[in-house]
Formats: C-alpha cells, structure tokens, sequence
C-alpha cells in the first residue's frame, strides 16, 4: 500500500496571525477530508468512553492501544496549534478550531450556512457536550453562538473579533438536534451587533447578542501579500 507525503510545509508570510499558504486548493481539500475522516472517528472515540460499560480490564487494554496509536500521530507533528491558513485563491482552513475545526474532534463540528439574513447551522450535540443532565452545557452554547455570530459578522468581507457577547438561557437545552442562527442587527464604523439563537424542535433555548469589532489594520489582501 502506497501512502501519500505529509502534507507539505510552506514559507508563510503572517497577517494578524492568519497565514499566507499557496498549498493548491484541491490539495488542501484532499487533506482536510483525510483528517475529518480521522476526526470522525475520534469524535466516535470520544461518546465512546463517555459511555463505555465495559470492564475494567478491557477499558486498560483500550487505554494502551490507544497511547500507541497517539504515538504515530505524534512521529510528524506541527510546532504549535493548526491556526488559521488561505491561499490566493482565498481558500481558508482552520482545522483545529474549537467549533468548527475538520481536524478536531472536540469540534461537533458546526457547518455554518450563509442565508439570505445570516447565517445558520443544523447539529447534532452528543454526550461530549452534556452541562446539566441530558443538557447542552451553557458555555458550549456560548462557544458555538460566539463561533456563529462571528462568521455572521465577519460575512465573508472582514475579520472581526468578538468584543461583547451576552447570553439569555431561557430553559435547557436538550442534547440531540439542534438550530442555531445568526444575523446582524446593525453596524457602526468598526462595530457589528449581532443577535442570534439556539432552537431545539420546541422553540428558542437560548438568544444571544454580541458586539463583534473588526481591528483596525487587520485586512487580508492575497494580492498585496504576494507583490510584498
Ligand atoms: C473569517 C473568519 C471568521 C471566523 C469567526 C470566528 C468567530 C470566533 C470569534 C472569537 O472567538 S474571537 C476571540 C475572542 N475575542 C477576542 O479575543 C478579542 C480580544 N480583544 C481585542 O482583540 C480587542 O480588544 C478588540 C478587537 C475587541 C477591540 O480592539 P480595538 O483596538 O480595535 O478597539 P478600539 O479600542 O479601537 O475600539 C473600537 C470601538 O469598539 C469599542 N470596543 C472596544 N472593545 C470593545 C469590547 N470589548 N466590547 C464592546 N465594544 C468595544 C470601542 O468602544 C470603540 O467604539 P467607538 O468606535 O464607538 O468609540
């Protein structure tokens, strides 16, 4: 069985931490699709032992084959976290992100749609992501809502960071599927409000709103940083 080289590293020029990449598109999709496969399966691995109730013994056996399959992952490693990459063709990928990441399994992950008055997402939450009994935890669903309401605001033309987020829990939100959405509610210069919401098939759960501010200075130009 042949197996293809790691995938390749690059000179990178940083913009705001973000990384100029010139890795080919159908490259990088061929990439993020074998480490979302693997991702899959941990995310599997994951509500596994969560809910495992096998023995003792066999859970230790489990444990060990498991440290040697963490021991080939580690045999090529990056320096640091995955970050956040683009090409020129303005392909971006952040594989590690905690909500949205290809390559992570603590990512559900969240596949966030741009519609005609935001954004949203459909998603399974699992037992991974359990607060109070049978409950999304509250601080999952700020991080998802925070996730959401930043590409909301960011609509594919600027960064923006989250400045203020606050959150209204008004009942439990039950583990299984769920909707979130997103919109803006108005801007001023650099400042993007945005509501949003968690819905489970009874109604809303939760509505956040947010002040996101796009930083001064930060822009991503491809064509500026390839004549730079
Ligand atoms: C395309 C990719 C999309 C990806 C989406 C990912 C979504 C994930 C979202 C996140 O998790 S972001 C990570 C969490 N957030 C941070 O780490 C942000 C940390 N804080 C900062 O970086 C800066 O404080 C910030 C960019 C938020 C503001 O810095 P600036 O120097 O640009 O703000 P400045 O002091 O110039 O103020 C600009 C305006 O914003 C207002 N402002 C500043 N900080 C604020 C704040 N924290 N909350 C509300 N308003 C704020 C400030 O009053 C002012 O209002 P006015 O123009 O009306 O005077």
């Amino acid at each position: 069985m042949t197996s293809r080289p790691p995938f390749p590293e690059v000179s990178a020029l940083s913009i705001g931490g973000f990384v100029r990449d010139d890795t080919p598109t159908p490259e990088v999709d061929r990439r993020e699709a074998v480490l979302a496969s693997l991702a899959g399966t941990v995310r599997e691995l994951v509500d596994a032992a969560i809910r495992t109730t096998v023995d003792d013994g066999e859970v230790h056996r489990i444990r060990d084959d498991l440290a040697g399959l963490v021991d080939r992952l580690r045999a090529s490693q990056l320096p640091g976290p995955a970050g956040v990459r683009f090409n020129g063709e303005m392909r971006a990928w952040n594989w590690g992100n905690a909500v949205v990441g290809a390559a992570n399994a603590i990512a559900p992950p969240l596949e966030v749609v741009h519609d005609a008055s935001g954004c949203h997402a459909d998603v399974v939450l699992g037992a991974a992501y359990e607060g109070p009994p049978g409950l999304v935890h509250g601080g999952v669903s700020a991080m998802l809502l925070d996730h959401i309401m930043g590409v909301t605001a960011s609509a594919m033309r600027r960064t923006t960071f989250t400045g203020t987020l606050t959150m209204r829990y008004r009942r439990g939100t039950p583990l299984g599927p769920l909707r979130l959405e997103a919109s803006i509610a108005r801007e001023e210069g650099r400042k993007v409000f945005v509501v949003a919401s968690i819905a489970d098939a009874d109604g809303v759960t939760v509505e956040a709103d947010g002040i996101f501010i796009e930083p001064a200075g930060l822009r991503i130009d491809p064509q500026e940083q390839t004549s730079a």
